[in-house]
């Protein structure tokens, strides 16, 4: 199936209003923070009929190489759309009644059955699968065998697994996920409404298997509903992405590199020698100034320089947690802890921002028994919201904001896991991008330590890339 026609369906869905976001009270009582409503689908007949909707019913069932000899939508919205499809492909369609006639033939099916042959049913909106059962029990009550249905939209809260409890296939044109992460690439709705969508689904499963099925593993059991992840140069172009983090993440699409080198040294000389023969290697070059011993406002436009040759962002480690009146001015980056308040990012924002600079607050840290965890964390993702003209990204183990627009930033990485034995702990590339959804792996010891450090930052370039690609690719869709 065309991913540009699904995708030009589901805009063209929100357009008539077939999908809505905001808070809704379902049948079954529970508030919901979307509603599919389409059944205003027969109001357009090029939506119905030429366009996408019929036939990507028709082709989901030619994908899947399904063999059947009618075809039955549920009623009511689904009756003109197997109307269609049958008309158009010359099929037997078979009619369920709601009630039965209480005069004449009585008949709960209209149209002629031929009982041991296998009937499809076509339904709009599958959620607990009920109403596709119930279709699926008055054919199956009169001989005929039901063994798939096709739905146009699946909720993804367990109308799959029941169905399949039951002998029937359930195969959808448009997930869940696919909906929401066409709509907010298409700026249609925020990343926050996509993720309150999916925790609604996640949170309100309808199938609960049985003892034995949880043992063994529920029946269709799908990826939870989890908006696409989006590249490095996506979030680059996204309307809330900070001038520097749009910088960051256009050069690290560019360069294929999430890797930010700590350069924890202690002569100047050295350092730019550093970061000269690794620039072609990393996105941010990391430095930590105060352990300097030959510092001069001389080695910082050197410094600059080599990032403007190589394409690295310079980023200067210094933590503020102070009041905030004091910064430094030539690197890109700064970071700050949150213990001070609104005031140090103020402060600091107050210098940094006429030169463009952005700052990372620190939300976790690698060390043993930080004390920047859980309510802390959350405290300081909060801040950074507040703040984001300034604030851009964290310091942090993992993903702590599912805004694209923020970078998070890991130290603590190593090929191997383990710690340095004065409270460092170190996590391997894959975890940190790949598991914790990180988007910057720091690495310092594991690259400065080694025998030969071009080949070492090369090897941890790679490992960080691939296991950005394969979060990629794992990513639903
Ligand atoms: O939580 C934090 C915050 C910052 N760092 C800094 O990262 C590097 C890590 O160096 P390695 O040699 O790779 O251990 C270092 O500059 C720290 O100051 C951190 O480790 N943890």
């Amino acid at each position: 199936m065309e991913n540009v026609c699904l995708e030009s369906l589901i805009l063209k869905l929100h357009d008539v209003q077939a999908v809505k976001f905001g808070t809704f009270t379902l049948k079954s009582g529970i508030t919901s923070p979307i509603y599919f409503d389409l059944r205003v689908i027969v109001s357009y007949p090029t939506l119905m009929n030429q366009g996408p909707v019929s036939s990507l019913l028709y082709q989901r069932a030619k994908d899947e190489d399904l063999k059947y000899s009618s075809v039955c939508g549920v009623p009511y919205t689904a009756l003109p759309l197997a109307t269609i499809i049958c008309s158009k492909h010359e099929l037997p369609m078979l009619i369920r009644r709601k009630e039965a006639k209480d005069y004449g033939t009585k008949k709960i099916i209209e149209g002629t059955i031929h009982p041991g042959d296998t009937c499809l049913i076509i339904e709009d909106v599958v959620t607990s699968g009920s109403s596709v059962m119930e279709t699926a029990q008055v054919l199956q009550a009169e001989g005929l065998k039901v063994t798939d249905a096709i739905v146009l939209m699946d909720r993804e809260q367990g109308g799959g697994a029941m169905l399949a409890k039951r002998g029937i296939t359930l195969h959808s044109v448009i997930s869940i996920s696919k909906l929401l992460n066409t709509l907010f690439q298409a700026d249609r709705i925020d990343s926050s409404t996509a993720q309150s969508v999916c925790r609604f689904i996640q949170e309100n499963n309808t199938y609960k298997p049985s003892g034995e099925e949880e043992k063994n593993g529920s029946p269709a059991t799908k990826k939870p509903c989890k908006p696409t992840e989006l590249s490095y140069g996506d979030r680059a172009q996204l309307q809330n992405t900070h001038p520097l983090a749009a910088q960051l993440l256009r050069l690290m699409e560019e360069k294929k590199t999430n890797l930010c080198v700590s350069a924890d040294m202690t002569g100047c000389e050295e350092l730019l020698q550093l970061a000269d023969s690794l620039g072609p290697q990393m996105c941010v070059l990391k430095t930590h100034v105060d352990i300097l011993q030959d510092f001069s406002p001389a080695f910082t436009q050197s410094l600059r320089d080599l990032g403007l040759k190589h394409n690295f962002l310079i980023f200067e480690d210094r933590k503020f947690a102070d009041i905030g009146n004091t910064i430094s001015s030539w690197s890109h980056i700064v970071n700050a802890h949150a213990v001070p308040g609104p005031g140090v990012v103020k402060g600091l924002s107050a210098v940094g921002r006429p030169l463009d600079r952005g700052c990372v607050l620190i939300g976790q840290m690698s060390s043993q028994g930080s004390l920047a965890t859980g309510d802390y964390t959350q405290a300081v993702v909060k801040m950074a919201e507040e703040h984001s003209e300034f604030v851009f990204g964290f310091i942090s183990g993992s993903k702590i904001s599912n805004k694209p627009e923020f970078v998070h930033m890991t130290p603590g990485v190593q090929m191997q896991s383990g710690g340095d034995g004065q409270g460092q702990q170190y996590s391997t590339p894959d975890d940190v991008i790949c598991k914790k959804g990180s988007d910057i792996i720091i690495v310092g010891r594991g690259i400065l330590g080694a025998s030969d450090r071009v080949k070492a930052a090369a090897e941890y370039r790679e490992a960080g890339w691939n296991a950005y690609t394969k979060r990629l690719n794992t990513s639903s869709q």
